[in-house]
Parts: structure tokens; C-alpha cells; sequence
């Protein structure tokens, strides 16, 4: 078998694209193609492409959390405003699968907040639309990828907007909901009482900004036990602790936390303080489009600034089979890795 310990890159990047790869934190409309949202923003408005270039530039010139934090959301605005149509939401979704696909992923859950839209459409209509795609696109691909959909409660709704989106992922049998948005807003314990006894599973985004505010937020998070916990990447000594004695798997989004807590280099990502005490891990992409990355690259990354061989590369996948929502398809994702491991010998 051939290990990566004399770093040669482009084997490296080979296995990270060809190995079969689960994807667990992924934003719908995060992940839309830079092609297309260039293109859906220049039909709707062309001050808001204009002012899309703007962002980028002053991306390039944030040097704190909180800016690029804040910038990124700028984005998504601008994302919201230019899909406003039922056909939009299922190009981006189909696109996005085909992307996952393409990049050998074989089972993706797709995160997404259901909204009206400007062409009549309810989000009612807007989940069975995603669901839609979503169903052709494992027909069409002979049931070698999976797709699984959770709904996004956004920390900037109200409780009823909440409580709604937890109706319509029970009627429509999903497995999970999960809560999102600007991290400004620590609304957790806002939303508590939908995520307790809901009857599916959770998944919080937790410690996304280094302020006082959102450490306190991290323990009613803790206190509440979600199935898993996004990004964490702010926390105290306790809360850090804590988190490794109950074991919450953690989904760590390599781009995005390098971007939004302008790390300088991703060897100070935190992954390896979770990855020494063997911590259930899933790397992740958050937003593939807007933060212009892969899951094979994710994967690349966080293994040549951390040394990982192979073998590693193997093992973080196949544990990552275990956080799945939907549990019906761990044995399936693993048999799918190990006969690819199998052949790689
Ligand atoms: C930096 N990381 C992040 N932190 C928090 N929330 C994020 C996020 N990345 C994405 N979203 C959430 O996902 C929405 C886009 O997808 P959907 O319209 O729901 O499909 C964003 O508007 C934001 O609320």
C-alpha cells in the first residue's frame, strides 16, 4: 500500500478524490456552483453581482472572525435574493448533487432552510421539490449515492418559523433538523424547546465566534446533548472536556473554520487536538460553492498539514459511516469503503 509519510502530493490528492467519502454538513445554497450564482444574480440584479465582487475583494482584506463572519453572511443575502424561483432551487440542487457525486461522495446529507419563494411556491413545495431531485438523482445513479435531507432552523427566525420547520420535516419524514445562521444571533436557548423531545435527530452549529456570548451559548448547547455538534470552534477548557467525555461527534469544515477564524495556516486547525484523543470526527465542506472547495480537497488539506497516511485517510471515513442520520445506511457506507480499501491494497 502505498503511505504518504514521504508527502507525495499528487498521490495524495488522488486518494483523498477516489476514496469514497460521506458528506455530513452541507448548506443547500452554500453549495451553489460560482457559475451559476454569478449567473442567477446577473438575470435578477446587476448592482447585486457589482456588489457580490465587492465582498470578495473585501474578503480578501478581513482579519478578523467577526468581518469575515460578517462578510460571508453578506453573501448569503445576496444568495437569497437571487433564488427566488422553484426552478432555481432545482438547478442548485441538482447541481450539488452532481458535484458530490462526481468528486466520489457516496452519501450526502444536504442541509437546507425552506423558504417561499417570489414565483408563488411554498416551502412546502420548496422541500418536495429538493426531495424531488434528490430522489431522481439516486434513481438515475442506480442507488450508488445517497442523498438524505434536514431542515435548518436560522437563529435569526421566530419560535413559530421554527416550530413550523420541525412540522414539516416530520410530515415529511426526514431524519433530522439542525440549527444555523449568523452566529451573532445566540438564540439556542430560544429554540430549545423545539430541539428537545422532537422526536428526530439534531444537529447545532456551536462556538462559531470567539466572544463571551457564544462560550455561554456552547454549555446550554451541551446541556441540551444534539447527535452532533457544527464547527465548534470556540470553547473553554470544561466545555472541551466535556465534549470529549460524552463523545459528540463533531463536524468540522476545514475552508470554512480556516476562513472564518482566519487561521494562517490549516496546521493550527483544530482538528488534531480532537484527532490525538481518537474524538468521533466528520470532515466536512459547510459551503462548498461560496467557500470554493471539495470534500476531496477538504480531505487533502487537513491530511498533508497533518501527516496523515492512507490508512488514516481510511479510517477517519469509515468511523465518519457511524455519525450518519439516517442509520440504515451505515452498513452500506462501510461495505462501499472496504471493498474500495480492499482494492487499493
Ligand atoms: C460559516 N458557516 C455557517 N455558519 C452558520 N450558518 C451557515 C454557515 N454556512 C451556511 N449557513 C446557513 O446556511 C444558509 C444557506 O443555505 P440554505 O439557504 O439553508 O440552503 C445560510 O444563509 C446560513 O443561514
Amino acid at each position: 500500500m502505498q503511505e504518504f509519510d514521504d508527502i507525495d502530493d499528487s498521490l495524495l490528492l488522488n486518494y483523498c478524490k477516489t476514496i469514497p467519502k460521506l458528506e455530513l454538513h452541507a448548506h443547500l445554497n452554500g453549495c451553489i456552483r460560482q457559475k451559476t450564482f454569478h449567473e442567477l444574480l446577473s438575470k435578477t440584479s446587476p448592482t447585486d453581482l457589482a456588489c457580490l465582487l465587492s465582498i470578495e475583494e473585501k474578503e480578501r482584506l478581513a482579519t478578523t472572525s467577526h468581518n469575515r463572519m460578517s462578510l460571508i453572511f453578506d453573501k448569503f443575502a445576496l444568495l437569497r435574493s437571487c433564488v427566488t424561483k422553484l426552478e432555481d432551487v432545482k438547478r442548485i440542487t441538482y447541481e450539488t448533487l452532481e458535484d458530490f457525486y462526481l468528486d466520489n461522495v457516496i452519501y450526502v446529507e444536504l442541509r437546507t432552510n425552506p423558504r417561499s419563494l417570489l414565483d408563488g411556491s411554498t416551502k412546502r413545495d420548496y422541500i418536495q421539490c429538493v426531495l424531488d431531485v434528490m430522489n431522481q438523482f439516486q434513481y438515475d445513479h442506480e442507488n450508488k449515492f445517497h442523498s438524505r435531507l434536514l431542515l435548518s432552523i436560522d437563529r435569526a427566525q421566530t419560535i413559530e418559523q421554527g416550530f413550523e420547520t420541525l412540522k414539516l420535516a416530520k410530515e415529511c419524514s426526514l431524519n433530522g433538523i439542525e440549527l444555523s445562521g449568523n452566529p451573532n444571533y445566540k438564540t439556542f436557548n430560544q429554540f430549545r424547546p423545539i430541539f428537545e423531545n422532537c422526536g428526530l435527530l439534531t444537529t447545532i452549529h456551536t462556538g462559531e465566534l470567539p466572544d463571551d456570548e457564544c462560550l455561554k451559548e456552547n454549555t446550554s448547547i451541551l446541556d441540551f446533548k444534539p447527535q452532533r455538534l457544527g464547527h465548534f470552534n470556540y470553547f473553554t477548557p470544561e466545555q472541551y472536556e466535556r465534549v470529549r467525555r460524552e463523545q459528540i461527534p463533531i463536524e468540522l469544515c476545514p475552508t470554512s473554520n480556516y476562513l472564518t477564524m482566519n487561521l494562517k495556516h490549516m496546521n493550527e486547525h483544530n482538528f488534531k487536538r480532537f484527532y490525538q484523543m481518537n474524538h468521533p470526527l466528520c470532515l466536512c465542506t459547510d459551503d462548498s460553492g461560496i467557500m470554493n472547495c471539495s470534500l476531496s480537497t477538504e480531505l487533502y488539506h487537513i491530511a498533508k498539514a497533518f501527516q496523515l497516511n492512507q490508512t488514516n485517510v481510511y479510517q477517519l471515513m469509515r468511523k465518519t459511516c457511524q455519525y450518519i442520520f439516517d442509520k440504515q445506511l451505515i452498513q452500506t457506507c462501510q461495505s462501499v469503503l472496504d471493498k474500495y480499501e480492499k482494492e487499493a491494497r
